[in-house]
């Protein structure tokens, strides 16, 4: 056994090799929810662009930032992500800034990533930063490339990439081949670094994190401390259980996640994408699919071309193919426009014209679609811009039972949903409504997010406060 396995060994962890899969992390003792699996800092990482366009290398903040001075590229915080940063910094800062201004324009997130991953493997190399067993390139090494499964385009594509990284580097001696294979390795195993509220900050390459293979029906989920990846059980896993996380928003069909992985070159075969074929057609009618006549009928509906309609498995009640393309031509319509009001920030028209396809929408797809859904989510962003509680609370309520029914296991954004629930429910003081809400938030998100964070902090409080104003409001009530 070599030192990694002998690290892995102690946290209650093996490597396995699984046909078609290749490797696959499994468990050598039980786990319950909640538990922590891996805790692990990126071996290398690169902040998103941010909507103001930077955001820090330290912790991916995007206030009270300052460019550093000497390649005017990084960002910092403050001081103590300077610092944090400087060993690595100080060589890319010398590399970058005798960048023209042309070859700056060019350095995307993930060229940027790539040259902290070549520098990174030098500081080791060199012995300026130590390296561990979980910690060390040996592990970069052994990630899947699936080189061999790339089209010519994408080779080609990477390989400009790569000579950029040379330009970049040149008093390095930067192997083409290797850093072209490098980004096909980013492509299929680094990980986008959220914050709490699963909000993207940057991407980052965490070689044992990366041994983690997918299922659509995960035991795990991975969430971020800063930059620090956790896995954390969201089943009980049993020793001998493969550890499984989500590599895509399992909230689609399975055409739609089998799509999502492509670039993954797999097939999942979880169960969920395996299912029978009878109780795959029900879940496109009712995730992609339309509604029945009769609101009140949860019912799905099955097209029959013969009839040229959709008919409804349930109550049996038929709807027109014509009537149905009308509405439908109508919500594209009316989503293109709303669209555009947003992205020129015009909220209180994009809000009126999202209500309209919501409108459209409830009338058109089963109540648990996905694009009822999204239409939603951004309504209740919308709301929450225009400060209007109440239609956001309404909003917000009407999501649930679609991520309850999407997410089985304990899963973030469902707990982040009752979150906002409760805090809205709480500035419309019905304070009994927010106490729900809060502790149903936090049933879930202790399971995903640990207990000890500021952000889990700050709800154990809010529930807290709920609880107190209740009893108040109870006591007084008896008075
Ligand atoms: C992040 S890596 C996971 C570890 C990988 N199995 C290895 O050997 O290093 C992602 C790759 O693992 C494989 N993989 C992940 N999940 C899979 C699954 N459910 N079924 C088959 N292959 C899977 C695919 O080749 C994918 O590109």
């Amino acid at each position: 056994m070599n030192a990694f396995e002998r690290a892995l060994n102690a946290e209650g962890l093996t490597v396995s090799t699984i046909h078609g899969k290749g490797r696959a992390l499994v468990a050598a003792k039980d786990f319950l929810p909640g538990d922590v699996l891996i805790c692990q800092e990126p071996y290398a990482s690169s902040p998103s662009k941010s909507s103001t366009g930077s955001s820090c290398d330290g912790c991916f903040s995007t206030t009270n930032l300052r460019k550093c001075s000497g390649c005017r590229i990084a960002w910092y915080c403050g001081s103590a992500c300077q610092k944090s940063e400087w060993k690595l910094h100080q060589l890319e800062c010398k590399a970058l800034s005798s960048l023209t201004e042309d070859k700056r324009k060019m350095l995307t997130p993930t060229i940027r990533l790539m040259i902290r991953l070549v520098l990174r493997r030098k500081l080791q190399n060199d012995r300026v930063i130590p390296t561990t067993a979980a910690d060390n390139y040996d592990l970069v090494a052994a990630l899947v490339s699936h080189m061999s499964d790339l089209d010519e385009k994408q080779i080609v594509l990477y390989a400009q990439m790569s000579n950029l990284v040379k330009v970049v580097l040149p008093s390095l001696e930067v192997d083409l081949r290797e850093i072209t294979q490098n980004f096909s390795k980013l492509s299929c195993n680094a990980h986008t670094i959220c914050d709490d509220e699963l909000r993207p900050l940057g991407t980052g390459l965490y070689p044992v994190v990366s041994i983690i293979n997918h299922s659509c029906i995960p035991n795990s989920v991975l969430v971020f401390e800063g930059q620090i990846a956790l896995v954390r059980a969201v089943e009980p896993i049993h020793k001998g259980d493969e550890v499984v996380i989500s590599y895509i928003d399992t909230a689609a069909t399975t055409e739609t996640r089998q799509n999502s992985l492509n670039h993954y070159f797999f097939k999942c075969s979880c169960p969920r994408c395996t299912k029978n074929p009878l109780e795959e057609l029900k879940e496109v009618a009712i995730l992609e699919g339309y509604g029945c006549k009769d609101q009140k009928c949860f019912g799905f509906l099955f097209y029959k071309a013969e009839n040229k309609a959709f008919t409804c498995q349930v109550c049996c009640h038929s709807r027109d193919q014509y009537d149905i393309n009308r509405i439908e031509n109508e919500v594209e319509e009316l989503s293109a426009k709303a669209a555009s009001s947003l992205s020129t920030g015009n909220l209180s028209e994009a809000c009126l014209l999202y209500k309209k396809v919501e409108q459209l929408e409830v009338n058109l797809f089963h109540p648990h679609s996905v694009k009822l859904l999204g239409t939603r989510e951004t309504l209740l962003k919308v709301f929450l811009d225009l400060n209007d509680w109440r239609d956001a609370l309404t909003c917000c309520k009407l999501t649930i039972p679609v991520y309850q029914r999407l997410y089985q296991s304990p899963h973030p954004l469902l707990g982040l949903q009752y979150y906002t629930c409760g805090k809205l429910e709480w500035l419309l003081e019905q304070t009994e409504d927010a106490l729900k809400s809060f502790t149903k938030a936090v049933e879930i998100l202790r399971i995903t997010h640990g207990t000890s964070t500021p952000f889990m902090k700050e709800l154990f409080s809010k529930l807290d406060e709920a609880r107190a104003e209740h009893c108040y409001k109870l006591s007084a009530k008896d008075d």
